[in-house]
């Protein structure tokens, strides 16, 4: 079996005094793209701000090992450096940032060798590319006037420019159109390889008609309550979560 990743055990967390996440276990090995779903408010996008150490997020027990490194010790930053990431559900605007500078401050932060600014532009162009980005993209403030489908996209510019080992996409509630789940798509695929692996939190059933996941977990009132394949999913869309057997 492949290298594992990230190693969730019997993780309870709260926010705001009330415990949402009541113990999760979760082992996700490199190569692997995991989907979370659930209903509305089950703690999914909790599981994700606690795993990246949101200050608001109060961990009550269990453990959390990135590449077997305890992970809830480690503060925000060094998450990131370690190889976490998590996109964000409502990107932030950042007026007087540009995408370019934004995405050059946080390379620089995770990587422990610094980039020259050529060599950081050739990086930046090159993904821009590969994701159907003009270049004029690059000088526009963060997130300021974006489209939803223009906020996808530098989600997941930002995601295959930091190349973190382990990314957690929140798509919960997002609004997707269908070209934005294929944005958001295309961006896995390309992505993932043998060494990475994806934590893919989302609603939309259309998303797996374009990407291959390994496992679906459903996350019910803070427990994964049932794992199995893309039929998982498809139940799902069927019958809701109701029709499915999560004793
Ligand atoms: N900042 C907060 N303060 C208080 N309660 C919160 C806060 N954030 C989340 N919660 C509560 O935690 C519970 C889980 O929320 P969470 O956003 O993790 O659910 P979710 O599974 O991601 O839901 P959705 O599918 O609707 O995005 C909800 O009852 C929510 O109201």
């Amino acid at each position: 079996m492949s290298k594992l990743l990230l190693k969730i055990e019997g993780l309870r967390a709260q926010i705001d005094n009330k415990e949402i996440i009541k113990g999760v276990d979760l082992e996700v090995h490199a190569g692997e793209i995991h989907i979370i779903m659930g209903p509305n408010g089950a703690g999914k996008s909790t599981l994700a701000y606690t795993l990246m150490g949101h200050p608001n997020y109060k961990v009550l027990g269990g453990h959390a090992f990135l590449e077997g490194e305890n992970l809830l010790e480690m503060k925000v930053d060094e998450r990131a450096r370690k190889g976490l990431f998590l996109s964000f559900q409502y990107p932030e605007v950042i007026p007087g940032v540009t995408v370019e500078n934004f995405l050059r401050t946080a390379k620089n932060a995770v990587d422990s060798r610094k980039q020259s600014i050529i060599a950081f532009n050739k990086l930046l162009k090159e993904k821009m590319t590969t994701l159907g980005i003009d270049e004029s993209y690059a000088k526009r403030y963060l997130n300021q006037g974006f489209s939803g489908g223009e906020k996808k996209k530098n989600e997941i510019l930002q995601m295959k420019v930091l190349n973190p080992k382990v990314a957690i996409l929140d798509e919960t509630d997002s609004g997707l159109d269908v070209d934005a789940i294929r944005v958001v798509a295309e961006g896995v695929n390309q992505f993932a390889n043998k060494d990475n692996a994806m934590i893919i939190i989302t609603h939309y059933k259309k998303l797996l008609d374009y990407i291959r996941p390994d496992y679906v977990h459903i996350l019910k009132d803070g427990q994964i309550t049932q794992t199995g394949d893309i039929g998982l999913a498809a139940t799902i869309d069927e019958e809701g979560f109701a029709g499915v057997n999560t004793n």
